[in-house]
């Protein structure tokens, strides 16, 4: 991938930033210079063009060289710049060309020479799509800058059919608690990918960013829809975290390397519970808390919204803080509750739901067994039937009959591991295995917010709330406390692990969704887009 574009010493816009991106979206970067520029999070102080004929000499370089599968132009700065880029694009044409018509920065700095305007436009017509900003599209267009979406679109949808040019509407400039994305091609709308509106200042460099990973994803052979999914997917991440980095006192730059992080944690192979937790017996509540590091007094124990039933579920529930409290803060938590999860990420979440459940139930119904009390035998087999109708019901509802996705790797570990607990091993072993899917999830319903009607997720989220589900709840706590107490110490030991593994496998579980590669099916039709010819 060859990003022809303008720097940024302080890393976040330009040449910095497609290269991040490039990486980001699984390419090999190459960066050939247009402009230095002398800029910062605050904007753009000066801008020093080496002569035209010294850029053509880099793209040479490259050329003579190296086969470029995509190229990426974002700030060309000057008339010669784009004539020197255009010499080279008719001796080289590449198979994609995405074209971001850098013109004014977000800081307001001219970026492009006004004499050298008309000839941008007009090099916008050699790309396969353009990824203009809103003043921008309405300078290729000549037309005022869009207010809405629609006018946007518009605008876009004209200019498309006039230059056979695939163009990206973005909406980071409007207002609105969505940013979307929309692909306009020469026969108008195709598709559009929204996510939320992130209240931050940290948007310096979006543009470069976006334009170079779709061009880095289109490359790699998606098809534009699922492209411009996974660039806004991952786009929508980076300027989440972005403030986190503290880069600047200014607009400050994205995080084009925050999925790459999540993804590298979430591959690690540290096992789950370290060597100190391998306590062979325990002869008391108070030792369990010894198989997992001592207490962080900064990190509190979260309130449990169900609350234990006696020594042995306190002890558990305080030894599987570390993952109770990951549960709460993750990623698909909060996206789920803020309601910006992406629809594809919830859709993959119900269908794995759907197939754990079914195993789910099984592993339930194996507690129904001789060893344990009466009371817990009829409490179990009632839970396994439940589990079965709740998941026939999603099937009905929620994934509209659609056959079930094959089980992820994430939702077979997790089961099987039920299964082997409940079959194979002591009954107080699979009760504790089973537990986090009660307890934790009726923790995750009480951290829910209240959300309007409107929220995406608004009846799931009210399912997680059910009083008839929180009482299931305390009965299941109530039943692994006496079965703890019931145990041998070497029982409790096993017990306790397989509660602790459990609740690991609850935060794998939900962040599972936002490990897919492919974030798809095709999003949603922009049928809903009247556009006025
Ligand atoms: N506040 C935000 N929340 C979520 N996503 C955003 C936000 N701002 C920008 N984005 C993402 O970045 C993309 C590009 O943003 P924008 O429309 O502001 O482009 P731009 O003006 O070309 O960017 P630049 O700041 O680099 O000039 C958007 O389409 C969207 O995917
Ligand atoms: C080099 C360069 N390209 C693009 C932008 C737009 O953000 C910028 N600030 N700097």
């Amino acid at each position: 991938m060859l990003s022809i574009a303008g720097t940024d010493p302080s890393g976040g816009a330009g040449t910095a930033a497609d290269m991040k991106s490039i990486i980001a979206a699984g390419g090999y970067a190459m960066t050939a210079v247009t402009a230095i520029v002398a800029q910062n999070t605050h904007g753009v102080r000066e801008i020093h063009s080496p002569p035209a004929s010294f850029l053509a000499a880099q793209l040479r370089a490259v050329s003579d060289d190296v086969e470029v599968d995509a190229v990426k132009t974002g700030m060309l700065g000057t008339l010669p710049a784009i004539e020197a880029v255009s010499a080279w694009l008719d001796a080289n044409p590449p198979s994609i060309l995405v074209v971001d018509p850098v013109m004014v920065s977000t800081s307001g700095h001219r970026l492009l020479a006004p004499e050298a305007e008309a000839a941008m436009v007009e090099f916008c017509r050699r790309a396969t799509v353009v990824t203009p900003n809103i003043p921008e599209l309405a300078r290729l267009c000549d037309r005022p800058p869009a207010t809405t979406r629609r006018q946007a679109v518009e605008q876009a949808t004209v200019w498309a059919r006039q230059s056979g040019v695939a163009v990206v509407v973005k909406t980071g400039h409007l207002t609105g608690s969505s940013v979307t994305n929309t692909w306009v091609g020469p026969d108008g709308p195709l598709f559009s990918t929204a996510g939320s509106r992130v209240e931050t200042t940290n948007t310096h460099g979006t543009g470069c960013s976006l334009a170079a990973a779709l061009a880095t994803r289109l490359a790699r052979g998606d098809s534009p829809a699922a492209a411009l999914v996974w660039t806004t997917t991952w786009l929508h991440e980076a300027v989440a975290h972005g403030h986190r980095l503290a880069v600047g006192s200014g607009n400050g730059p994205v995080d084009h390397s925050r999925r790459s992080r999540r993804l590298q944690a979430a591959g690690a192979a540290d096992p789950w519970l370290d060597a100190e937790s391998a306590v062979p017996a325990l002869e008391s509540a108070e030792e369990l808390l010894r198989m997992v590091p001592a207490e962080d007094p900064a990190a509190a124990t979260p309130g449990a919204a169900v609350p234990p039933a006696g020594p042995w579920t306190r002890a558990l529930w305080r030894a599987g803080r570390a993952s109770t409290a990951a549960i709460a803060d993750c990623d698909f938590v909060r996206a789920l509750h803020a309601g910006s999860l992406p629809r594809e990420a919830f859709e993959f979440y119900l269908a794995q739901d759907a197939r754990y459940l079914g195993r789910y139930s099984r592993a339930l119904a194996a507690l129904d067994t001789d060893s344990a009390p009466a009371g817990a035998r009829t409490f179990w087999a009632g839970s396994a039937r439940r589990a079965l109708a709740v998941e026939a019901e999603m099937h009905r509802t929620l994934l509209g009959g659609r056959v079930a996705a094959s089980m992820s790797p994430v939702t077979r570990s997790y089961t099987d591991f039920l299964l082997a607990a409940s079959f194979a091993e002591p009954y107080a072993v699979g009760a504790a295995a089973v537990l986090p899917c009660f307890w934790l999830y009726a923790q995750t319903g009480s951290g829910a917010p209240e959300v309007a009607t409107d929220h995406p997720y608004a009846e799931w989220l009210a399912t997680y709330r059910d009083p008839a589900f929180r009482g299931s709840v305390r009965e299941a706590v109530g039943h692994v406390e006496d079965a703890m107490a019931a145990a041998t110490p070497s029982v409790r030991a096993e017990a306790a692990r397989a509660y602790l593994l459990a609740c690991r496998h609850e935060l794998e579980f939900f962040e599972q969704a936002l490990r897919l590669e492919q974030v798809g099916p095709a999003p949603e039709l922009t049928t809903a887009i009247a556009v006025a010819s």
